[in-house]
């Protein structure tokens, strides 16, 4: 049954830095004001990790709200982000942080710590900064489009997607997912796309429709002809039924990414058991198989450092 029938997903816990953020993204269900949010201490995370460490969790997804680029509170920001990564690499995870923009020279140090780093295209269509991203600096295309270039420039694995359903029209999506293309192409360092539905939520003003199922599937199929092969499509199982679930997988989808007791970005949705997920994909012929957060075929990117890490979590799992 292994091969073709393969699903992948990533055993991950999230931590969040912070929730609060200088942009205001209309759908968003995570962030705070600025100053609202106390910041994760490193003691608090060190428990955490430590409850963790006889679980099968391998990825400790660090996601956060965002200090403007020139706030003095900038440094202090970044140096937790830092500090959280190598924490969780010295308890034994492998960190993949998606904490916004960054510079290039934060970039750059997140390497050091990180096995992946993530950051969200969504859509690259500027009509967006009129409407649910007027209050989002971070979210201009030409920002976005420049962190998967310094990612490329940089060797650091990437993992990227569209958000859907934000007001976008099929040529949008179409031309996001050539952008993606177009740049890996260059560097190569793209390992995954997620495609994320938009669904309401409790925590948000916007309260816009669902994204429409069939629309993701349709999606999944055209994002399997504009984008290689070597980069797979992640579906979220906590945002669509099973039923658009074995369709996305059937049109080509190949992965679920990270899978935790609790998604921050969409609290209202949680992940049922993977024993569930795993019965439902059998019924359709798939296999459900945890990977890492770094696909196999970057891992000669890494540093030393992290190469021996991945190599000593592969034996104490084993
Ligand atoms: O649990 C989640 N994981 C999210 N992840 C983590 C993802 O599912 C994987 O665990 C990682 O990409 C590692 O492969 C993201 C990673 C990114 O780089 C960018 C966006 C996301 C979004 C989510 C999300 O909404 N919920
Ligand atoms: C971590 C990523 O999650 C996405 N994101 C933020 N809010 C939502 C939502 N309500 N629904 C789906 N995805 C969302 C953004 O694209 C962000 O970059
Ligand atoms: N703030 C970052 C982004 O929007 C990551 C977390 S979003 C809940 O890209
Ligand atoms: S989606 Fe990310 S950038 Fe937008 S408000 Fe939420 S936390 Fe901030």
């Amino acid at each position: 049954m292994r091969g073709d029938r393969v699903i992948t997903y990533s055993p991950a816990y999230t931590l969040v830095p912070t929730y609060g953020c200088f942009n205001r993204c209309s759908y968003c269900n995570f962030r705070q004001d600025l100053g609202q949010s106390p910041p994760l201490s490193l003691e608090q995370a060190g428990q955490m990790l430590r409850s963790l460490q006889p679980t099968p969790v391998t990825e400790i997804l660090i996601l956060s709200g965002e200090v403007h680029p020139h706030s003095p509170d900038r440094p202090a920001w970044f140096q937790r982000l830092y500090d959280l990564a190598a924490l969780a690499l010295d308890r034994g995870f492998l960190p993949h942080t998606n904490a916004g923009p960054l510079s290039f020279e934060e970039m750059e140090q997140l390497k050091a710590v990180n096995v992946s780093l993530g950051l969200m295209v969504e859509q690259i269509s500027p009509r967006l900064q009129h409407t649910v991203h007027r209050h989002a600096p971070s979210k201009q295309p030409e920002v976005r489009l420049e962190q998967l270039r310094w990612a490329g420039q940089l060797q650091i694995p990437f993992t990227t997607g569209l958000l859907l359903g934000l007001g976008e029209s099929w040529d949008d999506r179409c031309q996001s997912l050539a952008a993606i293309a177009v740049i890996h192409q260059q560097w190569n360092h793209i390992q995954e796309v997620i495609l994320q539905p938009y669904v309401p939520g409790s925590q948000e003003d916007w309260g816009n429709t669902p994204f429409a199922p069939a629309d993701l599937v349709t999606l999944v199929t055209l994002a399997r002809e504009i984008l290689p092969a070597t980069i797979a499509l992640q579906i979220p199982p906590n945002l669509v039924s099973s039923a658009t679930l074995l369709a996305c997988l059937g049109a080509g989808a190949r992965d679920l990414g990270g899978i935790g007791p609790k998604d921050e970005v969409n609290p209202d949705y949680s992940h049922g058991t993977l024993n569930h997920l795993r019965q439902l994909l059998l019924s359709d012929g798939w296999e459900l198989v945890p990977r890492l957060p770094v696909y196999p075929a970057y891992l000669s990117w890494l540093s030393p450092q992290l190469q021996d890490q991945i190599d000593a979590n592969s034996r104490s799992r084993q």
